[in-house]
């Protein structure tokens, strides 16, 4: 693989680690920003300190505010946007796009009123969907921009395009799988945060470890069984973008999802978090996009409902916590047949 130019559609902290990882296999990266400050910063410090802090990018990452400029002689994009912005950003992106033109989308979400996948929400602004894939695992942009071990799931439609961004983000220190389940790997990253915010209330409740093991459990199987409703594979539930990407967020002290739970808990809102943080908690959009899907597709998801009417219900914490502890328990592996 030849240096190539990539176009970097976010400045948040995991395009900016992404920006980075790319960068250092000796391809240059033009990174698109939504705000003015961190083309700035980037151009003239090689830093983007309010989202990653103690970081330095390599001399070939630059950045700009134009969507043109960032995408016009690319030969691949890949869009970092937080999930509530992506389809407004895709469709700005649009008529600069090529119709062969690789795309990643690392976003972790799904859309409310539609129920669309993010490389589905691209795909529907870009057109042409075999050539976009999905990259989500449990990678920390603070951790993956110092070079710290971490892996990832690669999941496209196309065996080339999912070849072709292996190939551009792997590296000792970022091990790359591939997979096929698009459903899978896209689902699971959007409901872990769902389940990472549920962790840190409990966290900030008082709760133990054991609680947290339960709920992180529990999770997975609401989880496999919407991801089997969807058409995704149970299995993928078990990998990188399912189990690994819940325990790092439902557990690590860099997860929004999680922190912002803890806080929850302690009595700060939704809205006083995420302007103290200037980062998006997309667990809390989440519960309410992914209650959404999961009733239209009749599969039982009692955690991600209890979150959905905590924060958007005006039902205490109190009255769901009694709810769910009161529920006769199930078969352990319900809703995953035929
Ligand atoms: N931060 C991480 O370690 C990881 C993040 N992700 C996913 O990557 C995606 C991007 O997240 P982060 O880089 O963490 O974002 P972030 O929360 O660090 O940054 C927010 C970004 O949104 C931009 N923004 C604010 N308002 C906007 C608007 N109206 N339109 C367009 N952009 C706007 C800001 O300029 C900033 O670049 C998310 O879907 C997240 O789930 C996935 C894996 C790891
Ligand atoms: O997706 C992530 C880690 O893989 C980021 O999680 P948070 O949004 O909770 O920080």
């Amino acid at each position: 693989m030849s240096d190539m130019r990539i176009a970097l559609i976010g400045t948040g902290s995991w395009g900016t680690a992404m920006a980075g990882l790319v960068a250092s296999h000796g391809h240059d990266v033009v990174m698109w920003s939504y705000d003015a400050d961190p083309v700035i910063e980037i151009n003239e410090r090689h830093t983007n300190a309010c989202y990653l802090k103690d970081y330095t990018l390599p001399g070939n990452v630059t950045a700009t505010n134009s969507h043109e400029e960032a995408l016009t002689g690319a030969d691949a994009a890949i869009f970092a946007v937080p999930s509530a912005f992506l389809r407004g950003v895709a469709r700005d992106c649009a008529p600069y796009v090529s119709d062969s033109l690789p795309v990643l989308c690392l976003a972790k979400g799904i859309e409310l009123g539609t129920g669309l996948l993010m490389s589905d929400v691209i795909a529907s602004e870009i057109g042409h969907p075999e050539r976009i894939a999905a990259l989500s695992g449990p990678n920390h942009a603070e951790e993956i921009c110092h070079g710290s071990l971490s892996a990832s799931t690669i999941a496209c439609e196309s065996v080339e395009v999912g070849e072709f961004f292996k190939e551009l983000t792997l590296s000792p220190a970022f091990r790359v799988y591939l997979s096929s389940d698009m459903v899978g790997v896209e689902l699971c990253g959007a409901m872990k945060n769902v389940m990472a915010i549920i962790c840190g209330i409990a966290a900030g409740s008082g709760m133990g470890d054991n609680a947290l093991a339960l709920i992180m459990t529990r999770g997975l199987a609401e989880i496999s069984r919407l991801v089997h409703a969807c058409g995704g594979e149970a299995m993928t539930c078990m990998g990188l973008a399912g189990m690994g990407d819940l325990i790092v967020t439902c557990t690590s002290r860099h997860s929004r999802n999680r922190t912002f739970g803890e806080a929850f808990a302690h009595g700060e809102s939704l809205e006083e978090y995420q302007s103290r943080r200037r980062m998006v908690v997309e667990g809390a959009a989440a519960a309410r996009s992914v209650s959404e899907l999961a009733r239209s597709k009749g599969v039982d998801v009692p955690l991600t409902f209890a979150l959905e009417s905590v924060l958007y219900g005006g039902v205490t914490l109190e009255s769901v916590l009694e709810t769910l502890v009161n529920r006769i328990p199930n078969e352990e592996f319900y809703g995953l047949d035929e």
